[in-house]
């Protein structure tokens, strides 16, 4: 009895204290959640009342479904601005998009989105303006027009490695799963461009490459890493083997990184290494450069990983998936394809090895080139919204005046869809980029976003988006797999870019007669 009454006389303190914290907890949670729908700066926004209350309405909606898409719906309820977090807007103008991404404007990305990619000190990642403007001037020397087109024998010598790839396939029986097929030949594009080292993707059996099935595996984690970084810190801090054994569906991913860390790790030691790669303008050159950087030595290795993922995972999938897109549509129209074969033996007559058309003539191509166009308006790109903070002094976006500190953003697809720019948006017309009026829509095509952060392998995507395009048209006839999906639109979720859902595209690719 004594016993009893000595521990609960104990237990008591601590059970009320726990009830207090719950109860003040409970009690801040209100008071916040009333302060932000109630009297908040962004109070007068319409939007969900649960998302102006929390950000855990925004984290379940990126989680579990396709974020772009309920945008989409709550566009069409609340307006062309929508109040997405306590802290956040989201816009749906092309006004909005003009107003946010432009080169006047030195606004900060949001470091809560671009810091969960662990890419922090590299040119994706780096959320201050100037941070970023310094480590993309350094790059330039491998993304500019003039860098690009003195590598266009490194990409010629990968995109008809892809070519000769697609041929053993269709001889031995077999279609190409073209999203990875495409993907296989963009990354081997980047990573011999980029790291002098390729794993030659296109060799793999069916074109399914381990580090590409790893990243598109990947990918579906994004948002769950977005909005719970412990989560990523757990997954990213456990030793390769240990994490390969948790998420088997990774385990290329984690090859490459332990390979790139190991590449990286030498050339940093001993710079005098660089000198066994195949060429000298990989960014290990370029960022090892003492020179480099104004306002600071030499990259890091931290600095040299980061910078290798951001430009693996910014210039793979988004390139290789316009092709795909621009494949899947085209091939729903015979005439259009015809038409493209047509202009495409035109100017390469014969398909004689070592003639394959320089880039500047496929630039000069009408027809090519309004297909690309309207490959890149139609698919999905990177759909989410890219957000910016508003700076100090406020700013106003589509005529709202939005304070300082808010985030805000809208993306490519809103533009690329909206129907008093683009009439039939959901419809697949090259021909809208030919004649007239085409002129007038080139400033609305922002695939690679605008301004100051706009898409760094922009010169770079163009040319493998032209070279790929061309290869595939001239040297293959095309025709869709019986496993290959009928729909009108390929279905994809939004997970700051698009992952498509399955069945993939596949696609029997018999080599062209003459
Ligand atoms: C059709 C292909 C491509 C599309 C649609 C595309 C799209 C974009 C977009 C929309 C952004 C802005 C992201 C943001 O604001 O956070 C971006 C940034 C970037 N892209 Fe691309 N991209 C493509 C190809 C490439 C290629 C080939 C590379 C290089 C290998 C590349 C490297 C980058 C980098 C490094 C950034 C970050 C720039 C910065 O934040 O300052 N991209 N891209």
């Amino acid at each position: 009895m004594d016993y009893l009454t000595i521990t609960s006389i104990r237990d008591r303190p601590a059970i009320s204290i726990l009830a207090s914290v719950v109860a003040y907890g409970a009690l801040y949670i209100v008071l916040r959640a009333v302060y932000r729908l109630f009297l908040h700066p962004l109070s007068a926004f319409p939007g969900p009342r649960l998302a102006a209350a929390t950000s855990l309405w925004k984290a379940y909606y990126q989680c579990t479904g396709s974020f772009t898409h309920h945008l989409i719906d709550l566009h069409k309820i609340y307006g062309p601005v929508v109040r997405i977090q306590p802290h956040e807007l989201h816009f749906q103008s092309t006004d909005a998009f003009f107003d946010i991404y432009n080169t006047k404007n030195r606004w900060d990305k949001d470091a809560a989105l671009y810091h969960s990619f662990g890419e922090d000190e590299s040119s994706f990642g780096y959320v201050s303006h100037l941070e970023a403007k310094e480590r993309r001037d350094v790059l330039s020397k491998i993304f500019s027009p003039k860098a690009v087109e003195e590598a266009e024998h490194l990409i010629l010598m990968k995109v008809n490695n892809f070519c000769a790839a697609l041929t053993r396939q269709n001889a031995a029986g077999k279609p190409s799963d073209l999203l990875f097929a495409f993907r296989c030949v963009t990354m081997d594009v980047i990573t011999y461009l980029c790291f002098g080292q390729s794993g030659n993707a296109v060799d793999e059996p069916d074109f399914h490459d381990p580090l590409i099935e790893a990243m598109h595996n990947s990918t579906a984690l994004v948002p769950v890493f977005f909005h719970f970084k412990i989560i990523r810190k757990l997954i990213m801090g456990m030793p390769p083997e240990m994490a390969k054994k948790s998420a088997p569906e990774t385990a290329g991913l984690i090859n490459m990184q332990v390979l790139l860390k190991k590449q990286i790790d030498r050339h940093v030691n001993d710079p005098e290494t660089l000198e066994t790669l195949p060429h000298k303008t990989t960014i290990y050159h370029i960022l090892l450069d003492p020179k480099s950087h104004k306002s600071r030595g030499p990259a890091s290795a931290k600095s040299l990983y980061e910078e290798s993922q951001a430009l693996m995972f910014g210039g793979g999938d988004t390139t290789a998936n316009v092709i795909m897109v621009g494949t899947f549509y085209l091939l729903k129209r015979p005439d259009l394809v015809q038409k493209l074969q047509d202009e495409l033996r035109e100017y390469w007559p014969d398909l004689v090895p070592g003639r394959e058309p320089k880039l500047s003539v496929l630039e000069e191509m009408p027809f090519l080139n309004a297909v690309i166009k309207e490959s890149l308006r139609i698919g999905p790109g990177i759909p989410s919204g890219l957000p910016r903070i508003i700076p100090a002094g406020g700013a106003v976006v589509d005529g709202n005046k939005v304070p300082a500190g808010t985030v805000v953003s809208t993306s490519s697809w809103f533009v690329h869809h909206d129907e008093s720019i683009f009439p039939e948006p959901d419809v697949f017309k090259p021909e809208r980029w030919q004649g007239e009026q085409a002129k007038e829509l080139e400033k609305y095509l922002v695939p690679f976003s605008k301004g100051a952060r706009m898409c760094l392998g922009f010169n770079l995507g163009w040319a493998e988006l032209r070279m790929v395009f061309a290869h595939t048209y001239r040297k293959f006839d095309l025709e869709l797999a019986d496993e290959s999906p009928r729909a009108d639109h390929l279905p994809w979720r939004d997970v700051f870019g698009p992952n498509y859902q399955k069945p993939n595209l596949t696609v029997w690719m018999r080599p062209a007669k003459g």
